[in-house]
């Protein structure tokens, strides 16, 4: 936790969800109403195909609604590519770029992440900026020095606490069930917000550093409690409405 920051805990679907999910979608923002919303902002990145229906589902919930990637440009021949404006239309008020499964798949480098967090900002979304080392890095004792490298490429200078949210996910802790010791965490939080100063100036101290991989109900007190992680991008544990309330829940006790 950060004093004065306000939490949020955002669900990343992935490619997961059809119509069938949206029971779950609202059971998510049923659950988010007691009470839950005093303590911590929510947010579910779903897939396109599901953008519209979900935020209409989210409508009178503390639930916002978000994309998983957008096209850096408004519009154009870009065949099967989504802009930030076609996300925006849909009832999204976020979006995901660069994720680590993006850089993967899609080749995305730090300046594309960049193009994209500005896009999200025409458009009027929150782009939630991911950063994290593969497990080769860690070993070889880089993690910091590649979280410096993303965060240099991928975080325009403009950025903001009110356009912008970091979320640090390393790499080998996403869907394995491995998560880095709390001290590791705090290390490399620490580093983040440092590391953004140097970018954004004093908005460094005002934005969320979300922390993701393998969050789940089990480890979210001792995760969200450690200094500079000001909330959670989780993946797997968001599918299910007990599951994504339950780390939620983790901000009544903390
Ligand atoms: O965007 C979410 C992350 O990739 C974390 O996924 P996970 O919670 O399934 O490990």
């Amino acid at each position: 936790m950060t004093p004065g920051i306000r939490p949020l805990v955002a669900g990343n679907w992935k490619m997961n969800g059809t119509s069938a999910s949206l029971d779950e979608i609202a059971a998510i923002g049923d659950g988010m109403k007691d009470g839950l919303d005093a303590r911590v902002d929510a947010l579910l990145c779903v897939p396109a195909t599901l953008l519209s229906k979900a935020a209409d589902v989210l409508a009178s919930a503390p639930v916002k609604a978000g994309g998983q990637d957008c096209h850096p440009m408004e519009k154009g021949a870009h065949t099967g590519d989504v802009s930030a404006e076609m996300l925006k239309d849909a009832g999204a008020a976020f979006v995901i770029v660069g994720h680590s499964e993006r850089r993967t798949d899609h080749a995305e480098t730090d300046a594309i992440v960049n193009a994209k967090a500005q896009a999200a900002w025409r458009a009027g979304l929150v782009a939630v900026i991911c950063i994290g080392e593969t497990h080769a890095e860690r070993e070889a004792g880089r993690t910091l020095e590649v979280l410096s490298r993303q965060l240099a490429g991928s975080v325009p200078s403009d950025a903001t606490h009110e356009n912008s949210v970091i979320a640090y996910e390393p790499v080998w802790a996403i869907g394995t069930g491995l998560t880095p010791s709390a001290d590791d965490v705090a290390s490399a939080h620490a580093h983040i917000r440092a590391e953004l100063a140097g970018i954004v100036g004093a908005e460094a101290g005002r934005m969320r550093i979300l922390y993701g991989g393998s969050v789940k109900p089990s480890n979210a007190v001792e995760l969200m409690a450690v200094a500079n992680v000001d909330g959670a991008l989780v993946g797997g544990a968001s599918l299910k409405a007990a599951d994504f309330l339950g780390i939620a829940e983790a901000y009544r006790a903390i």
